[in-house]
């Protein structure tokens, strides 16, 4: 854990264990001498020892967000002047410092409850050379040569005269005022009612820790035109982000006379002389940005490093090592720090043990000689929300506006967790702390309009499922690939083991069957899906999920023993009710599963005082997963019907602007149950009626007919989604979505008579096949087909699916064609099946 730890706490926990009051200097060197250990750093500081070695048999005791801070990526000598601090953004999001200088009682806040097992080892440190390596590992996009020469060469001349007195941000560090290793400036633009509006002024003030300053400086004429090129660039990378987050601002714009989601108001400035100077960890401050902010941040002048590091959450902490990624920095290129960056990761930008001299492309004055430099000065552009304005900010007991942090520590993907305001310690009062500390909610705070209040207004919010629903954001929550569009390809593989290894199981089980009897195999095959359900629920990486989901596979091969059993005690009188009565656990399953599953699935999370157990928040999953166990043991069988529908989900899933419908989990499990419903309804009502009254295989072959329709109909809800997408939002209306509803809810309700020829087939083996005796084979000869064909086509289908969305195949939509032309191929079958039984029969 002390890895994820800045300096600012490190600094704080040895503050806190020693008994006098030590400059921030001596509880650095202390800290360097400990190797980042601040207990053995107070332990000699408080013995006098600082100087001398550090005891034998603590040596090894090492792993410190100091050390490597004080190293950074090219081993840099430390910078003792300043303050190691992240100085212009104030203290970094860790948890709330309270009390401090109060001793031990820090130490308590500040460690979490250690992780019962060993963390994860951390990963070496990677170099991110390329826009592609930023995009692929980090929640930001880099962009090289952003703004035009001239324009890029004419900021940086008149931002470096200006910054030469720019000030050190200062603060309260434990009785001492500490500044910051490099200067910022802090500027507001003239055309978003920021500058004139008094309140905003408050901010900038915070931006300096508190101290009264004069009003803040305007956006230059230069600043104004990079940030228009800028406001459109990130515009353009919002809309191309596979999903919004909840909270994410989705307000009008102040000056909405343009389709720009993101607009700047605000900007901070730091200018790094030499190679020494620096910012430590830190993330931004969220007090007047709102959860998941976009900020973009402009580099001038030579060349820096930008270090990021992921905070990986504490029900992580086992699976996941943390990683430091390093981003060379060039003039003029811009990197966006997306929603979730400031939840999820520390950003940095180390001191450095070389760098190169920087010329601009054009001289100062034209004709004039091109200097060098060796200053880097950044602009981080930031839209302060309406609804974090300075009035709306909560005070703490020091009677200081208080400031925003994520709970890093216990976010997932940055798309839930808490955030608190907490005591501006630093501000004022020498730094002391009143400790106060307030979880922020957005609700009865009033604030918003936010890009969930707009999903939320054709659905209710609570974030659902049992395990195919959620299977894609299960997936997510995996890192396996920092690329959404890859997930299919994963959770694919989760859904086809499981059909996979059912599909191995089930002729031994039948034959088993045939000579053991029916009973024990469906009670042992039972009992292990429900245990292997259960391992489900508590997985964590993928090879549990699959090893999980393999298992589960295994012993649900059983699945062709139920047909058997049915053959055996219907006769021809009551097979018709039979029959359909048996199908009808899927459906109800499926009803069911999503409803119950929805509730329960992130339960600590949704009700935090009923449901505070460490279990259900390091495990998500595992209460859905017990009560769909609990429902296998009762016989339901659910499972074997949980990941049919694969490419459905997934298509569902995909945003609109990559071939899907963008719908949220919640939702897609509103879709399945409508489904469910739909699909009771042909199972109870539909077939009885049906197959008394016309021929069974002519039943099979014309509901197998429905699907190259459905593979039509699919593509077209997308097209439709498309086409009503609102441009500056990324929304559809409220009539749009509602008539997407009902086009969903069509070809949910006809896709669903697909599935009756799974009931009919096992009518059919009862009718055409060989002999009774062998009555279990054939149906385990069946059960085996339909599963191989299970085993691969989710795979498949989702890999066509990517596939053909991410190259374009036919406009995107190649998956619908080649489906439909593969489902024709079956519609012939069914032919021969209807030609085979007509021969039969006369
Ligand atoms: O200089 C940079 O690139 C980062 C600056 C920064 O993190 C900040 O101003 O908050
Ligand atoms: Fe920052």
């Amino acid at each position: 854990m002390a890895d994820e730890q800045d300096t600012d706490t490190l600094l704080a926990l040895v503050s806190s264990l020693t008994h006098k009051g030590h400059s921030t200097e001596v509880m650095l060197d202390a800290l360097v001498q400990a190797e980042g250990n601040p207990e053995l750093a107070s332990q000699i500081l408080n013995r006098g020892h600082l100087g001398s070695e550090v005891p034998a048999g603590k040596k090894r005791k090492r792993a410190s967000g100091l050390d490597s801070w004080l190293k950074g990526p090219n081993h840099a000598k430390p910078v003792s002047r300043h303050a190691s601090s992240s100085s212009s953004a104030g203290p970094s999001s860790n948890p709330p410092i309270r009390k401090v200088n109060r001793g031990v009682d820090l130490m308590a806040v500040l460690k979490q409850p250690p992780p019962s097992k060993k963390p994860a080892p951390r990963k070496p440190t990677l170099i991110l050379n390329s826009p592609q390596m930023v995009a692929e590992h980090t929640p930001c996009t880099m962009h090289l040569s952003v703004l035009p020469l001239q324009l890029a060469s004419k900021l940086f001349y008149s931002l470096e005269q200006s910054s030469r007195d720019w000030q050190r941000n200062k603060w309260w560090l434990f009785d001492r005022l500490v500044e910051s290793p490099h200067r910022t400036a802090f500027f507001v633009r003239k055309t978003d009612g920021v500058s004139d509006d008094e309140t905003w002024h408050e901010s900038a003030q915070y931006w300096y820790n508190g101290r009264k300053t004069d009003p803040p400086d305007i956006f230059s004429s230069e600043m104004e035109e990079a940030c228009g090129i800028i406001e459109r660039l990130v515009t353009e990378e919002i809309r191309r982000r596979p999903y919004r987050y909840p909270l994410e601002w989705a307000g009008g714009d102040v000056n909405s006379t343009n389709d720009l989601i993101w607009r700047a108001n605000v900007a901070a400035s730091n200018r790094y002389e030499g190679r020494n100077e620096s910012v430590g960890w830190h993330s931004d401050h969220m007090t007047y940005l709102g959860p998941h902010c976009t900020i973009a941040s402009l580099s001038l002048g030579t060349r820096r490093m930008f270090s990021l590091r992921e905070t990986v959450p504490l029900h992580d902490t086992e699976i996941r090592g943390a990683q430091t990624f390093n981003i060379p920095l060039p003039h003029n290129s811009l990197v966006i720090m997306h929603a979730s960056c400031q939840e999820r990761f520390k950003h940095c930008v180390p001191p450095q043990s070389a760098m190169d001299v920087y010329r601009p492309t054009h001289p100062r004055i034209p004709g004039g000689p091109i200097e060098p430099f060796n200053c880097r000065i950044n602009i981080t552009f930031r839209f302060y929300r309406p609804d974090f304005k300075p009035p709306s900010i909560p005070l703490c007991k020091c009677g200081i506006p208080t400031v925003l942090r994520p709970d890093m520590k216990n976010q997932r993907d940055g798309q839930e967790g808490k955030y608190w305001w907490t005591c501006f310690a630093g501000a004022q009062d020498d730094g002391k702390s009143c400790g106060m500390w307030k979880v922020m909610d957005m609700e009865a705070e009033g604030r918003g309009p936010t890009v969930g209040n707009m999903q939320k207004t054709e659905a209710s919010s609570s974030r659902e499922l049992l395990i195919f629903p959620y299977i894609n954001e299960f997936v997510s929550r995996l890192h396996l690939s920092e690329d959404p569009s890859q997930i299919g390809f994963y959770s694919g593989a989760i859904e086809s083991v499981f059909a996979l290894s059912q599909l191995v199981a089930i002729y031994p089980w039948s034959s088993l069957s045939d000579s053991i009897g029916r009973r024990p195999v469906i009670i042992v095959g039972t009992l292990g899906l429900t245990i292997s359900t259960l391992f489900f629920g508590v997985s964590r990486s993928f090879l549990a999920a699959m090893v999980a989901r393999a298992l589960a596979g295994l012993f649900s091969g059983n699945v062709s023993v139920i047909p058997t059993v049915l053959c055996e005690i219907t006769d021809p009188e009551n097979e018709s009710f039979i029959f359909p009565f048996f199908g009808i656990f899927w459906p109800l399953g499926m009803v069911l599963g999503p409803l119950i599953g929805g509730s329960l699935s992130d339960i600590a999370l949704k009700f935090p005082t009923v449901f505070d157990y460490a279990v259900l928040k390091a495990y998500p999953y595992f209460l859905p997963s017990l009560v769909v166990a609990a429902i296998n043991f009762a016989g339901m069988l659910s499972a074997y019907c949980f990941l049919q529908e694969t490419l459905f989900v997934l298509f569902c899933y995909t945003p609109i602007q990559k071939g899907g419908l963008g719908l949220q989990t919640s939702q897609i499990g509103y879709a399945l149950a409508i489904s469910g419903v739909a699909a009771a309804f042909f199972q109870l009502v539909l077939m009885p009626t049906l197959l008394r009254r016309v021929d069974h295989a002519k039943c099979y072959h014309f509901t197998i007919a429905i699907w190259p329709a459905v593979f039509v109909m699919l593509p077209s809800l997308n097209i439709f989604a498309r086409y009503m997408t609102d441009e500056t939002n990324g929304n559809l209306d409220e009539n749009a979505s509602a008539m997407l509803w009902v086009g969903i809810g069509f070809v949910l309700v006809f896709a669903k008579i697909g599935f009756l020829p799974y009931t009919i087939n096992t009518l059919l083996v009862k009718k055409y096949g060989p002999s009774t005796s062998s009555l279990g084979a054939s149906n385990g000869l069946l059960q085996f087909f339909i599963c191989l064909s299970r085993s691969f086509s989710p795979f498949l289908s989702s890999s066509i699916f990517v596939v053909s969305v991410e190259n374009d195949l036919f406009m995107g939509y190649g998956w619908a064609i080649l489906l439909s032309v593969i489902s024709m191929g079956s519609i012939h079958f069914s032919g021969c099946i209807m030609e085979e039984s007509k021969r039969l029969r006369s």
